[in-house]
């Protein structure tokens, strides 16, 4: 596509990083702790486009679509709601069913909602059609078992799927080995990898649709209060698509890339009713504007400056797959926390403070004190997870990362996030050679303890949201 063509049809890509809390889990649900959160190379881009209805069809439809994946398009129209509720969109039927994406529904009514308020049109002159074209870097899913590349390839041959941006079988096969894979699966039915894919890709939805609709003279990413904006649009549709508060690192991470993260107190988006409920679009624009007459609404911290990787330290990611999961760990955590306060206080306060000097271990690049660091954290985490019982660093992980340690040019790892059976972040070596040793000793040690553990391709990258070149999308947009 030309440049002009570009510029005439207005298309905009931007995207958003997934995260890995490499230290605070549990902790940072509380104001009184921090979380060491790193974004990841893994995007969820996002392409907005016009659509362009015939002369003299006034229908207004928003079409959201996935094509890696199969049946992944969600088209909307939208009304305005009474009473100050809003834009709503409604789900459109195609074909004979109809298959929900809540984190899209709900960053459309949210995003839309702010947009029509702060816009100086009406926002039936500013919501236009729209097309939002979803592309989420491979890492976010397990690939098929079988070659990634051709499994996906042959699937788009055979399966035919109702979304239109779904490219051509010739098409596919210049896409093998590509950036972004197409999985012969439904969204439903793919393997997540534990990236933080919701809020990446709420993130970067709100992100497109604001880029998308506004003029820059009211939003623009490249602003500090344009990413502010994002940030508190972004957490307020994230928590509500959820139907839970988490601590909203994972949202911090899409917009802001690694930081060290406070956060933001749970009464912030109290205020905030359900889309199309009365008061909706002023409370909406009150909390994302951040102003409430004199005082500041949202007490969130982020410190770019407290994290960084030391040079030629990379962190990578190994998926786990062995097994059993654990629901319900933060429930049982937390229970542990209400049955035994001062106790576990005390551990959490020495567990902050190590958090905290493995973040400077990092930033000042002591790489010697790295592993020390490391095994500190991890023996408070392993206490922390006998006293309430609940597997954060269960013993299977235990031996993979303690064995990973004897890998060359491997400094230390941990059981990310909420810990269990998923997952391991590993400080290492930023090289070929590394990688490959990791990839051979994990194979190893699939067939010895069975199960599999693989690395990602995904690294630790510092940048958060930002905007894309069309180039890369390339045989994805029409
Ligand atoms: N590529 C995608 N296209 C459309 N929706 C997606 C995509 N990836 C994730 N989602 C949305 O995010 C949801 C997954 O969120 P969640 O279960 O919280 O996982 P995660 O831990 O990865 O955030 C999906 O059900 C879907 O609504
Ligand atoms: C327990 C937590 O502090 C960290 C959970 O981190 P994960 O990375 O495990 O999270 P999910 O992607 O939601 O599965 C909860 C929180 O902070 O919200």
């Amino acid at each position: 596509m030309s440049s002009d063509q570009e510029q005439q049809q207005h298309i905009t890509a931007v995207s958003a990083p997934g995260k890995v809390l490499l230290a605070g889990g549990y902790l940072v649900l509380d104001r009184a702790y921090t979380g060491l959160v790193f974004g990841l190379s893994a995007r969820i881009n996002i392409v907005a486009q016009e659509i362009h209805t015939s002369p003299g069809v006034h229908l207004t439809e928003i079409v959201v679509e996935s094509p890696q994946f199969l049946e992944a398009q969600w088209r909307y129209g939208y009304h305005l709601a009474d009473e100050d509720g809003g834009i709503k969109v409604t789900q459109l039927q195609i074909g004979s069913h109809i298959v929900a994406n809540p984190f899209v529904e709900t960053t459309l009514n949210y995003a839309l909602t702010y947009i029509a308020r702060i816009s100086k049109h009406s926002p039936t002159h500013v919501v236009k059609s729209a097309r939002l074209t979803i592309l989420a870097d491979n890492d976010y899913y397990s690939q098929p078992t079988t070659s990634s590349s051709s499994s996906s390839a042959d699937a788009a041959t055979t399966h035919s799927s109702s979304s239109s941006t779904t490219p051509p079988a010739a098409t596919i096969n210049a896409l093998r080995g590509s950036r972004f894979a197409r999985f012969p699966v439904k969204l439903t039915e793919a393997h997540k990898t534990g990236l933080g894919s919701s809020a990446a890709l709420v993130t970067s939805l709100t992100a497109a649709l604001l880029t998308h609709y506004l003029d820059p003279t009211l939003f623009s990413l490249s602003s500090p209060r344009g990413r502010q904006v994002l940030h508190n649009l972004a957490q307020a549709a994230h928590c509500a698509a959820q139907g839970k508060v988490g601590s909203g690192f994972d949202v911090a991470a899409a917009v802001y890339g690694s930081s060290l993260y406070r956060r933001f107190s749970p009464s912030v988006l109290s205020s905030v009713p359900e889309p199309g409920a009365r008061g909706f679009a002023t409370a909406l624009e009150r909390v994302v504007s951040d102003s409430d007459d004199t005082n500041k609404i949202w007490d969130t911290q982020i410190e770019k400056d407290a994290v960084s990787l030391p040079q030629g330290v990379g962190l990578r990611m190994c998926d786990v797959d062995c097994g059993s999961q654990t629901v319900g760990m933060v429930k049982q955590v937390l229970a542990w926390r209400a049955r035994e306060p001062v106790a576990s206080k005390e551990l959490w306060d020495e567990l902050q403070r190590r958090n905290e000097a493995l973040a400077l271990v990092l930033k000042e690049g002591r790489t010697d004190d790295l592993r020390g660091a490391v095994a500190a954290v991890r023996e408070l985490v392993r206490k922390m997870g006998a006293a309430s019982g609940v597997p954060i660093e269960p013993e299977s992980q235990t031996a993979l990362l303690d064995a990973l340690e004897g890998v060359e040019g491997v400094y230390g790892g941990v059981v990310p996030g909420a810990g269990g059976y998923d997952a391991v972040a590993v400080l290492c070596r930023d090289d070929v050679e590394t990688a490959e040793l990791i990839k051979e000793f994990v194979a190893g040690w699939s067939k010895k303890v069975g199960g599999k553990v693989s690395l990602l391709e995904v690294k630790g990258e510092m940048k958060g949201v930002r905007t894309e070149e069309l180039g890369i999308y390339k045989g994805w947009i029409q």
